[in-house]
């Protein structure tokens, strides 16, 4: 049996995906309601509309007691989920697929769960990646990173499914920081385009933004080869040019002044703000996710965010 936790867009679709393995595999959700209309539609219509649930994916609001668990939940609820079950949660082998960084504590999904959770086995299922390609079955490739190079291996092997390929790590700072903040650079890809600024402004962020995820990361002590894999520059690429990414639809309409839905999950400005903050505490340059942070509290137009990159003293690339 695999647990998935968090019945969203995500989770239900990686609980499609595994389904096709034959296995039992738990949607659990913390809304008894929606747990209900998930079991009578056979469908997460609030979701993943369209997607039929297989008769061995069982929506629960009760928390499988064996077997691996994946936290598919929105990052800035993660702390929150784990803090509640903790009980049911000791012990256990606890998968991330979240991207985002905690904005109280400055901390990623593997991070968070260690410190909250005594005992915890943390690992993360990141790289570019969209829900709904998941759970039409197209092919896709993730990374698996796990501190515990023999756990890591398990889980590759348990985690693949049949249009879902894994390749390991045990960097996990590598992986988390590298799904949260391409976020980030998404929205300012986004709204570049949305602005009318073009294609070539979007390849300089996504360059430049590329090495401030780089600069940060390797700080906290992440190789580079992760930050060059799929869980860095493949979802960055994936999700500062695709229409089907939220972050960059969400700087899109910040760019077409257009209003956004607030229902919509949207990492990357959460991460902006966490983002910076930390980067200032440790003297690190992060120009774009600070404008993104300015932008998204108001704080910069869109033009003034860009004037606030292009007016940079000059320096080697
Ligand atoms: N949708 C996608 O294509 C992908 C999403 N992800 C990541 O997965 C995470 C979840 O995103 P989505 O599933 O897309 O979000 P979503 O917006 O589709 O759903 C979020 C779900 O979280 C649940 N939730 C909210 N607060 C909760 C709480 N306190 N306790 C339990 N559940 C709670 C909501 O009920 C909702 O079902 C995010 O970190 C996202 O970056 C990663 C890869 C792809
Ligand atoms: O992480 C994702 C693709 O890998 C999904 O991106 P969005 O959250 O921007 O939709």
């Amino acid at each position: 049996m695999i647990g998935v936790m968090g019945a969203g867009a995500f989770g239900t679709a990686l609980a499609v995906s595994l389904a096709r393995l034959g296995e039992v595999v738990a949607l659990w959700a913390h809304d008894a309601d929606h747990v209900a209309e998930m079991n009578a539609a056979r469908e997460n219509a609030k979701r993943l509309p369209g997607v039929a649930l297989a008769d061995n994916i069982r929506p629960t609001a009760d928390i499988p007691d064996a077997g691996p668990l994946i936290l598919a939940v929105p990052m800035q609820r993660l702390r929150g989920v784990l803090e509640t079950h903790a009980d049911a949660l000791k012990g256990r082998l606890l998968i991330a697929a979240c991207k985002g960084i905690d904005l109280a504590t400055h901390l990623g999904p593997v991070e968070t769960i260690a410190q909250v959770i005594p005992g915890a086995q943390p690992a993360i299922l990141t790289g570019p990646s969209f829900a709904a390609d998941i759970a039409r079955g197209l092919p896709t490739a993730l990374t698996l990173a796990c501190g515990d190079a023999v756990l890591g291996e398990r889980l590759q092997q348990a985690l693949t499914t049949p249009n879902i390929r894994i390749y390991r790590t045990t960097d996990t700072h590598g992986a988390e920081l590298g799904g949260a903040l391409k976020n980030v650079i998404a929205i300012a890809a986004g709204a570049a385009i949305g602005k009318g600024m073009g294609d070539s402004a979007r390849a300089a962020l996504m360059t430049r933004g590329f090495a401030e995820i780089r600069r940060l990361a390797q700080a906290r002590g992440a190789q580079p080869e992760t930050l060059m894999g799929l869980s860095g520059f493949g979802d960055l690429v994936l999700t500062c040019t695709s229409d089907l990414s939220r972050n960059y639809r969400f700087g899109l309409a910040l760019g077409r002044g257009e209003a956004f839905d607030s229902d919509t999950t949207v990492e990357g400005v959460a991460t902006a703000r966490a983002v910076t903050e930390w980067a200032g505490e440790l003297g690190i340059d992060m120009p774009i996710c600070s404008a993104v942070a300015a932008l998204c509290a108001g704080k910069f137009s869109v033009a003034e965010a860009l004037q606030s990159l292009l007016s940079r003293p000059l320096k080697e690339e």
